[in-house]
């Protein structure tokens, strides 16, 4: 075969008719549209940003335990025994999240697997108060749902431990007890002082002091030091973060403001200062810093896209979101190019710090102009700005295009209907429908199909769950053999799933490809078919009851032109706004 020049290197990129008279028919060439230009919209098929997506991701966040407290004292020039002067422990880092615009994978993550906040560091002499653990935030985009599935909180298990240790100390201190009361008792009865003695000789060794491995002790205290030792009590601390209560579940559907906290980190020990007292003026012991909490989390992204891409494979879905974005969606011609969402983002700011589009347009008929802007290559909607209008003008939406759907998808057919989960919560639906591929009214009441049997589906998953969790187990949960499943609550009376929650949203449809000849009569029939659902002639395409047909329109574009994309930007503005 000759050479052909790469497209996406040669200084003039050249077209496909060249490419066709220098009558080389490589297979790169087929995958371009023949008659157009290439150009940012007809690209190469080897232009395209690769991205990398996952939307799950497993983790394991640790918060930073608390450094220890430190047992020094003041030794200076002809003072023999200085007073204490440890400083505490700080206290670890907490771990929080935040969910940010500008991430739309959860990758990152999902290669991370462990994340830990930094530890406090130990407290120093002279008074000196270890630094505090570093905080970490883990920024995930919006729309990500966090939910716990393990967490190991070793002050918990402390506790329990300290109560049963605490128990034995009871035990033993009665016996002490019991036995001071018997030698005092034969003392009395003249039996003897020895007889007196070896009942108290007979007593058990002591039990370990619950607290003991809470403290840290000089290293230098001698084996006599060490025995009559007598540790006080923790003293109770006021905490500045409270462990979130377990278990946790979020649902990040908004930009959060502030970082979430997740885990708190451990309280940082306390210096030896802290324990000095009229009979322990030099005590020889701080206390521990606390350890840190481990959680697993699970999180999955349900993007949060403003406007859902629905379509066949092959309908020119990528296409538009170059032509709406700066997208580089891979596009080629052939089915499934798309095998993973992709997200672009309409800006409707002039990048200057001023939006100039009005969240509401005031009138019936919008005043914005749409424009292209050369320097950004995004669309630029702008009108008249109107005075004491609606207080937060929208700066900004975002559009998912998701793999091809065909029919059958619901049964696993293509790449299944998995990836409807990225427009379930999708503000609006646009269904885009290639006006060269056959009857798309028929196409169109498809992909409804598949639409509403995966919202019912979602419905049914979303009773399942509900139900199960209500189970409660009797008994503290801990042995399922002698613990009998009960049903907290008897479920409601289940309704059938409808699928409503999808279809009720308002949807419109992008007829594209509307430069081909011969598609005038295609779309001629398909607004026929949109007029008269709108009119109730004609029932809601996915046959649901209630399901919004309010204005369904119908916008004819030519994606690999840029011709009609600002319609759509108008209207889905319109039904955003609405
Ligand atoms: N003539 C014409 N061709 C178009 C238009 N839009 C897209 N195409 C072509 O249609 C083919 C498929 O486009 P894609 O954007 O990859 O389609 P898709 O819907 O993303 O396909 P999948 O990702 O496989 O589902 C490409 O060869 C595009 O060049 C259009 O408006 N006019
Ligand atoms: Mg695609």
């Amino acid at each position: 075969l000759p050479r052909v020049p790469r497209a996406g290197f040669s200084t003039s990129p050249p077209t496909s008719t060249s490419i066709a008279e220098n009558g080389s028919d490589s297979t790169e060439t087929s995958t371009t549209n023949d008659a157009i230009p290439v150009s940012r919209l007809n690209p190469p098929p080897d232009d395209y940003a690769i991205s990398s997506f996952a939307d799950k991701a497993r983790i394991t966040i640790l918060a930073g335990g608390g450094g220890h407290g430190c047992i020094s004292f003041l030794r200076e020039a002809f003072l023999a025994n200085g007073p204490a002067n440890g400083g505490d422990g700080g206290h670890g880092g907490n771990v929080y999240i935040q969910a940010v615009h500008g991430e739309n994978s959860l990758h990152k993550l999902a290669r991370r697997r462990v994340i830990r906040a930094g530890r406090g560091k130990t407290g120093q002499g002279s008074n000196r108060g270890g630094a505090r653990g570093e905080d970490v935030v883990i920024q995930v985009p919006i729309g990500t749902v966090v939910r716990e599935i393990e967490r190991i909180d070793p002050m918990d298990e402390e506790n329990v431990l300290y109560r049963q240790a605490r128990e034995k100390e009871r035990e033993y201190e009665k016996l002490v007890r019991e036995a001071e009361v018997a030698a005092q008792a034969s003392e009395e009865a003249g039996v003897g002082e020895s007889e007196a003695l070896r009942l108290t000789i007979d007593l058990p060794e002591p039990p370990e002091r619950p607290n003991a491995h809470k403290f840290v002790l000089y290293p230098g205290m001698s084996p006599g030091e060490r025995r009559n030792l007598s540790l006080p009590r923790l003293p109770s601390r006021e905490r500045l973060y409270a462990q979130p209560e377990p278990s946790i579940h979020l649902d990040l559907s908004v930009a959060s403001p502030r970082p979430i906290l997740l885990a708190a980190g451990g309280l940082g020990g306390l210096g030896n200062p802290h324990f000095v007292s009229k009979d322990r003026p030099r005590p020889l012991f701080a206390t521990k810093g606390e350890r840190a909490v481990r959680m697993q989390l699970e999180l999955e992204l349900k993007l949060l896209a403003d406007v859902g891409f629905v379509g066949l494979p092959n309908a020119g879905k990528s296409t538009l979101l170059r032509a709406l974005t700066r997208s580089r969606a891979r596009v080629g011609n052939w089915a499934f190019t798309t095998l993973q969402p992709n997200i672009g983002t309409v800006v409707l700011d002039n990048h200057k710090g001023r939006p100039i589009v009005k969240s509401r347009s005031p009138g019936p008929s919008p005043s914005h102009s749409v424009i292209h802007d050369a320097t950004f290559g995004s669309v630029v909607v702008s009108n008249q700005p109107q005075i004491g209008e609606a207080p937060e003008p929208r700066k900004r939406f975002t559009i998912a295009d998701i793999p091809g759907l065909i029919e059958g998808a619901h049964l696993d057919r293509g790449l299944g209907i998995e990836f409807l989960r990225h427009v379930e919560r999708a503000g609006v639906l646009a269904f885009v429908i290639d006006l060269n591929a056959g009857d798309a009214v028929k196409a169109l009441k498809s992909l409804w199909t598949e639409v509403g049997l995966y919202a019912r589906m979602r419905e049914d998953e979303e009773r399942e769950r509900e139900t199960s969790e209500r189970i409660d187990w009797q008994g503290d949960g801990t042995n399922l053999a002698t613990g009998r499943m009960i049903i907290a609550d008897l479920p409601e009376p289940v309704a059938e799933p409808t699928g409503l929650h999808i279809a009720a949203k308002p949807w419109f449809v992008i007829a594209t490809k509307g430069d081909l000849p011969g598609t005038e009569e295609n779309f001629k029939k398909l607004k026929e078919y949109l007029d008269a659902v709108t009119n109730g002639k004609e029932r809601h395409p996915s046959n649901v009851e209630h399901a919004w047909t309010e204005d369904c329109q119908a916008i004819p574009v030519s994606a690999i032109h840029g011709q009609g994309v600002d319609r759509i930007v108008h209207w889905t503005l319109e039904l955003l706004d609405d």
